[in-house]
């Protein structure tokens, strides 16, 4: 008997966990949004890129076609305004209105990072789901103590829809200023806040954060879609679980990598993330992408991973590049494969080499999960594709197999999806292609993230847990 009680204690507790990660945030759903003016945070953080006289090229538009599902269900419901709020990039940004001219401007004298180009691309994807409404774009970005006589929301009557500029060429984004937050509210005139910007939900920033203190708040269906499948995929990985880490985000994913050393049975390190580590290993990296002052955190890496595999496994745990492809400088993008004994001073590594790329598809033939954010290379270079196009071809299989892979990231999701389009490959093979990467590792690595810890939770049956 108290056998049985002890195992049922076990089972109940390990239920009770899983229920405790469980999405549990109130969401639209949960809204009365009829007539309200809803401010909605988004990720249109898209890979863009502009051609010589400044005109912005959207590269991918899957984070815009990822929120419309919560747009049209705000629509649905009857709410009178959503006012679209975002961050683009990582702009120069200035203290207040008084400063704008300081920011960045094109060859076309357009604002660098101005988020017109993904109003316009949204206004469009609207369109062609038949919502024809007045839209705006509201060019004048927001700055704490700006004082609006008037409110968007009753200003511009007409407008269903509004997208307010860059909310990041205001310092004050980063700080997580109430000031900022409040000035949100007051300019807009919003009487809800959404947060449907999975993306950014690892940031604590005014328009992910403080924004969330001082409104009645719900989280989105992307927000709401993707934490709950992330959940359930990862609360019991199958085994091998191997981590593909890359791209160029150095400073803000080292720190995950060291969370990643007790999940996954593997790390393998590309990218840009891997010249810092090549660095530290003494080989000469030339004129590849680097951060400086990150040998602490490698060390604590190595520390890490040392104690749970030992000195003699270690190379074979963190996994680094064997060989990589360079560009020389003054040659036209050209891909030059090489050894790490043979880099000059003046090559920059693009990609993982050849080598590498067979060594990543072999240790990936055996993962039961694999998550990977980060490209392996400059995937915006022709040339350079090739390590992520093998790691994309790889995940594709494992999930085929039946095998659980999860891609995570604006520029690592953009490349797979145009993979697949140019391999007329089915993306909902894969298991999960997120559009966080830095918000999908921390959530996985059971970090806090800010602006999903902010928002309500449901409240809790307590009849039903005391049952
Ligand atoms: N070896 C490299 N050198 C410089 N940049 C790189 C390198 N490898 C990848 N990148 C860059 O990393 C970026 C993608 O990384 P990141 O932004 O961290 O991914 P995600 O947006 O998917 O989270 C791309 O712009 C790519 O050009
Ligand atoms: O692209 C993003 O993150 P990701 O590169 O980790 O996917 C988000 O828009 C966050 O952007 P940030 O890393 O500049 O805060």
């Amino acid at each position: 008997m108290l056998k049985h009680k002890r195992l049922y204690a076990i089972i109940f507790t390990k239920l009770e966990n899983k229920k405790e990660n469980m999405f549990n945030k109130k969401t639209v759903k949960d809204a009365s949004l009829k007539d309200k003016v809803v401010l909605l945070r988004a990720d249109y953080n898209v890979p863009i890129s502009y051609d010589d006289n400044g005109s912005a090229h959207i590269l991918n538009d899957f984070r815009i076609k990822a929120s419309l599902p919560t747009i049209e269900y705000l629509i649905n419901q009857g709410v009178k305004k959503i006012i679209i709020v975002s961050h683009l990039g990582r702009p120069q940004s200035v203290e207040s209105l008084a400063d704008i001219d300081e920011l960045e401007k094109l060859p076309n004298g357009k604002r660098k990072y101005s988020l017109m180009p993904v109003f316009k691309h949204l206004k469009n994807l609207l369109q062609e789901r038949d919502y024809y409404f007045p839209m705006n774009f509201h060019a004048t970005p927001i700055f704490s103590r700006t004082h609006y006589p008037v409110p968007i929301a009753k200003a511009d009557d007409d407008y269903k829809i509004e997208m307010l500029e860059n909310i990041r060429f205001c310092k004050d984004e980063k700080r997580n200023s109430l000031g900022l937050a409040q000035a949100l509210k007051q300019i807009t005139g919003a009487g809800i806040f959404v947060q449907d910007g999975f993306g950014v939900v690892h940031r604590g920033h005014s328009s992910t954060e403080a924004i969330a203190k001082i409104m009645p708040s719900y989280a989105g269906l992307l927000i709401e879609k993707e934490v709950g499948t992330l959940y359930s995929m990862l609360t019991t990985p199958k085994r091998p679980f191997i981590a593909v880490l890359g791209g160029g985000k150095i400073s803000d994913k080292l720190p995950l990598i060291e969370k990643f050393i007790a999940l996954s049975d593997k790390i393998l390190i590309t990218g840009a993330i891997a010249n810092t580590f090549l660095q530290y290993k003494g080989y000469n990296i030339g004129k590849s992408k680097i951060e400086d002052g990150q040998t602490e955190i490698i060390e604590s890496i190595y520390e890490k991973a040392i104690r749970k595999v030992g000195i003699q496994n270690i190379d074979n745990f963190i996994i680094l590049p064997s060989d990589i492809a360079v560009k020389v400088e003054g040659t036209n993008s050209k891909r030059i494969d090489k050894d790490l004994a043979d880099i000059n001073n003046n090559d920059s590594i693009l990609d993982i080499g050849h080598k590498t790329i067979r060594m990543v598809k072999n240790e990936l033939k055996n993962a039961e999960t694999v998550i990977w954010n980060g490209t392996a290379g400059v995937t915006e270079l022709e040339g350079f594709k090739a390590g992520s196009a093998a790691i994309a071809e790889s995940m594709h299989e494992i999930a085929k197999n039946g095998g659980t892979s999860i891609i995570g990231g604006g520029d690592t999701s953009s490349f797979v999806l145009n993979w697949c389009e140019d391999k007329k490959v089915d993306a909902n093979d894969f298991s999960l292609i997120s559009t966080g990467g830095g918000a999908t590792l921390e959530l996985i690595s059971g970090e806090i993230l800010p602006g999903l810890e902010i928002l309500p939770s449901k409240r809790r049956n307590i009849n039903n847990r005391s049952k």
